[in-house]
């Protein structure tokens, strides 16, 4: 492989931010009565919008991983995207370590609480690059650089054939799996997927979910993930060494459940997700 790379001179040092609470018992994320609405036209002030997410409150602890689930619409992907200030709460809090979110410079908040979407892209970037170009922005050393990027490429087993690639000599799995290699490099307190393993093989789920296991065990990594697919979800908390997470079951913008995974009845749920499913059908 070749290691060279250059950015030119951006260079932006925000290493400290990176501060890790390492108390498991104190809630890292804590969402308090927060519900979004939206404008069907956002120039008319006076109409009320529609609601979203409606009065959501729920905690969330370091090293752990959480899964939300619900019918398509549920809100999931709002939830998501307010955990890392892409969409503001019309009303309640969210507090990340105690500090009401509103507090924190975004940029601040954006390097320890990272998010990968649904549909990642590499900003017209090689594979290579858009490794490195988030650390390089940051200013970190080479060395420190390069082990970081090796370390995420063998994490995830990302193919050298891969690496010249842009994202459009990708499949969208791929390109999901460099994006998430992308938010690893930064080593982030609070990685946020929006259903990363919905392009993944079955072998490549496994991996993806192996590999956040570790890193919430080795590096301390919270992850809050939107995922549907039940089966992958029951068999990866059967291993007793993983029962470190909550399921958030959202329904028509509300939450449903908040629940310890070990005390998932994973039939009931999958039960509840379609009876929600069939009643959105029914309005
Ligand atoms: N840009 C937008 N502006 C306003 N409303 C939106 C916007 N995008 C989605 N919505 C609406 O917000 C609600 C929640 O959408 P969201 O994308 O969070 O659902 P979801 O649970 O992630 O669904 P899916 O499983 O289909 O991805 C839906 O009713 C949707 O129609």
């Amino acid at each position: 492989m070749d290691n060279s790379y250059s950015f030119g001179s951006l260079s932006l040092d925000v290493r400290d931010t990176n501060k890790i609470d390492n108390n498991k018992n104190t809630a890292l994320i804590r969402l308090e009565q927060v519900s979004i609405s939206a404008k069907l036209n956002v120039k008319a002030k006076n109409i009320p919008g529609y609601s979203i997410l409606q009065d959501i409150s729920f905690e969330v602890f370091p090293g752990s991983c959480n899964i939300i689930v619900g019918a398509t619409g549920a809100g999931k992907t709002f939830l998501l995207r307010s955990l890392n200030r892409l969409c503001e709460p019309t009303s309640g809090k969210i507090y990340f370590q105690n500090q009401d979110y509103s507090q924190i410079p975004v940029f601040q908040l954006r390097n320890s609480i990272v998010l990968v979407p649904q549909e990642p892209k590499l900003l017209g970037m090689s594979v290579k690059d858009a490794l490195f170009y988030p650390l390089v922005l940051r200013g970190l050393p080479k060395p420190e650089i390069q082990q970081r990027v090796n370390q995420s490429i063998e994490q995830l087993q990302i193919s050298d054939d891969w690496l010249g690639r842009t994202e459009l000599q990708l499949s969208l799995g791929q390109r999901q799996i460099v994006a998430i290699a992308r938010a690893l490099v930064i080593q982030p307190q609070v990685l946020l997927l929006d259903e990363p393993t919905a392009a993944l093989d079955i072998g490549y789920s496994q991996l993806l979910m192996q590999t956040l296991s570790q890193l919430t065990k080795i590096q301390n990594l919270t992850v809050v993930m939107v995922n549907h697919q039940l089966e992958l979800l029951k068999e990866f908390y059967s291993h007793p060494n993983q029962q470190n997470g909550k399921i958030l079951h959202l329904s028509q913008g509300h939450l449903l459940c908040d629940r310890a995974v070990s005390q998932i009845d994973w039939a009931n749920l999958k039960a509840t997700i379609l009876q929600a499913q069939t009643d959105d059908d029914f309005i």
